[in-house]
């Protein structure tokens, strides 16, 4: 048994899929604890969080004030961390919110625009506060995109093609935005056209990211988190794919960075950077 004390963390998103997910994974940490839970649906407003996420009675009500909630972590014994799985249209203001209050953001919410991620590490940096910004907490999904980092030596045409459910927000998703851009940077430009394309259909051909690699969104209901990074070349295809079958698979990446983002001063993107 350590003698430290638990970490304090807020839920933003708390009755969403991965807020609920989220909450549980805290309730069954043994150097976490729950201190508020966030959510705008009013259907949850004032219910346990832990009776939404499906875990039993936390004595955490969901409520809808998140800069009240935010005070709360900042009466802890310890520094608190904020986990937001929220919407891309609010998590810029709750990430400012979070760092304004000494309370470190832990960010899967995707769909920040590089301008807002660039003024929130900034501000991160002048706060001296740590964060960190995951398109992806899947540690399966950061081993497939480092393998494609490799093949990017070796292969000059590359396309991926992400498939989630058909209530996701933003399009293209995060992780694959997050994958174009690390396969950016190397001096090449990818999918050299070998022919004069014309594109039919506006949008057939996918949107272009990075160095030129082509990124397509499938929506179904059915998928849950898919990606597919496919890597032509004269004679052969290498195809890598991940799935996320279960929304389980982002929790150890999770409450890796919320115990990491303590010993941060600044804002880190991406869980690569902290295996
Ligand atoms: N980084 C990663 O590994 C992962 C990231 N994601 C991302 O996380 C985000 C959430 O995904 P998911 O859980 O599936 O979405 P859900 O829609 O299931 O959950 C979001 C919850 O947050 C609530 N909400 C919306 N806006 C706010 C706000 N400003 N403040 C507080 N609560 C708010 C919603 O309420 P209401 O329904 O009333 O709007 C809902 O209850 C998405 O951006 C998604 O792409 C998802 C999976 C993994
Ligand atoms: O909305 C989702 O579900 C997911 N969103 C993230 C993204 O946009 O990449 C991560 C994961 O793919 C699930």
């Amino acid at each position: 048994m350590s003698d430290r004390s638990p970490i304090p963390v807020v839920v933003n998103g708390a009755a969403g899929k991965m807020g609920r997910e989220v909450v549980k994974a805290i309730a069954q940490a043994e150097d976490m604890m729950l201190v508020g839970a966030v959510d705008l649906a009013p259907s949850v407003l004032g219910q346990d969080s832990g009776e939404v996420a499906g875990c039993g009675p936390l004595e955490v009500p969901i409520l809808n004030d998140l800069q009240g909630t935010l005070v709360l972590a900042t009466q802890q014994p310890i520094q608190g961390v904020m986990v937001d799985f929220t919407h891309p249209d609010g998590v810029f203001e709750n990430v400012r919110a979070a760092l304004a209050y000494g309370v470190r953001p832990v960010v899967g919410t995707t769909g920040l625009s590089d301008e807002q991620l660039s003024e929130l590490s900034d501000f991160a940096e002048k706060a001296s506060t740590g964060a960190i910004v995951a398109p992806n907490f899947s540690i399966g999904v950061v081993l497939m995109q480092e393998a494609a980092v490799r093949a990017a030596c070796y292969f000059d045409h590359i396309e991926i093609v992400e498939l989630h459910h058909d209530r996701k927000a933003d399009a293209p998703s995060g992780t694959a935005i997050k994958t174009a851009q690390m396969l950016s940077g190397f001096g090449k430009t990818y999918n050299p056209s070998v022919v004069n394309e014309r594109e039919i259909l506006p949008g057939a051909r996918g949107a272009l990211a990075g160095d030129n690699v082509r990124l397509h969104s499938v929506r179904l209901p059915g998928l849950i988190a898919h990606q597919e990074i496919i890597i032509g070349a004269p004679g052969q295809i290498y195809t890598l794919r991940h799935d996320t079958t279960d929304r389980a698979a982002f929790m150890p990446g999770v409450l890796l960075s919320i115990r990491k983002v303590t010993e941060l001063k600044s804002l880190v993107y991406g869980l690569e950077k902290l295996l």
